[in-house]
């Protein structure tokens, strides 16, 4: 048990699934792992346990924002043993050929997030995906048939955005798609010195204010989640 999980030791796999919303969370548990345990629900935050062709497997919810991530991945790093860690959330598209429900891969991340200033002294740091993971998934989309893109993503801790801006600047300087919890995973698994990856679906589309329907959601976490997966159990730990 730690702070904000009440799993028992040994309840999470060391392979993790992180999207940010905790209904996700249970979609994903329900609809692809086998012998499903809920392991947490405190603050409502689900997180469950089971196995993906036979390899244990968690999915936990993460919330939203750079802090509630950093909560998350501390804890199932620090205190339940997790070594791999992938991110499947959404994110909205910054460039005129990503279209609703193409995936992108974070390769690196670009921030506004003064999170990792106080950590590196007040100088910038890259953080950067599991290269070992991105081939896979990458590779992995491919085979599936999904429109993927891989490259840098912007981590913002702004959802509403008091001006387009600075938006509009990481366009110009070819950044794929927005999305508000990278930073915060990536330099945790850093620090740590364990494995992380970032798949994001993309959800709306930024430059013709297009937004995916619910259901057609659900048809893209699919996607998302069969790669993650695959991708989860391939790489070794
Ligand atoms: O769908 P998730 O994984 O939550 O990701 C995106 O959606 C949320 C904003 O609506 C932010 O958390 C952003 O990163
Ligand atoms: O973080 C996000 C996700 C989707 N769309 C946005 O504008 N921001």
């Amino acid at each position: 048990m730690s702070i904000h999980l009440e799993a028992k030791p040994g309840e999470i796999a060391e392979r993790v699934l992180l999207p940010g919303d905790p209904m996700r969370a249970k979609f994903v548990a329900e609809h692809f792992l086998d012998e499903v345990r809920c392991h947490n629900e405190v603050r409502g935050m689900y997180g469950y346990t089971g196995l993906y062709k036979g390899v244990p497997v968690s999915v936990q919810g993460t919330g939203m924002g750079n802090p509630s991530m950093s909560i998350y991945v501390t804890e199932l790093i620090r205190d339940y043993g997790a070594k791999k860690l992938i991110r499947i959330g959404t994110c909205g598209a910054m460039q005129p050929n990503l279209k609703i429900r193409d995936l992108v891969l974070a390769q690196a991340v670009s921030t506004d997030s003064n999170m990792t200033d106080k950590m590196f002294h007040g100088c910038s740091y890259a953080p950067t995906a599991d290269f070992g993971m991105l081939m896979q998934a990458y590779q992995g989309a491919k085979r599936s048939g999904a429109n993927v893109f891989a490259g840098n993503v912007y981590n913002s801790d702004e959802f509403y955005r008091h001006t387009l801006d600075r938006l509009h600047t990481f366009m110009e300087f070819g950044v794929l798609a927005v999305e508000m919890e990278s930073t915060a995973l990536y330099t945790l698994a850093a620090k740590y010195g364990v494995k992380a990856l970032s798949i994001l679906t993309v959800g709306s589309q930024l430059l013709t204010n297009e937004r995916s329907a619910h259901k057609d959601s659900e048809q893209s976490f699919n996607q998302m989640a069969e790669v993650a997966l695959q991708t989860i159990i391939e790489d070794t730990v």
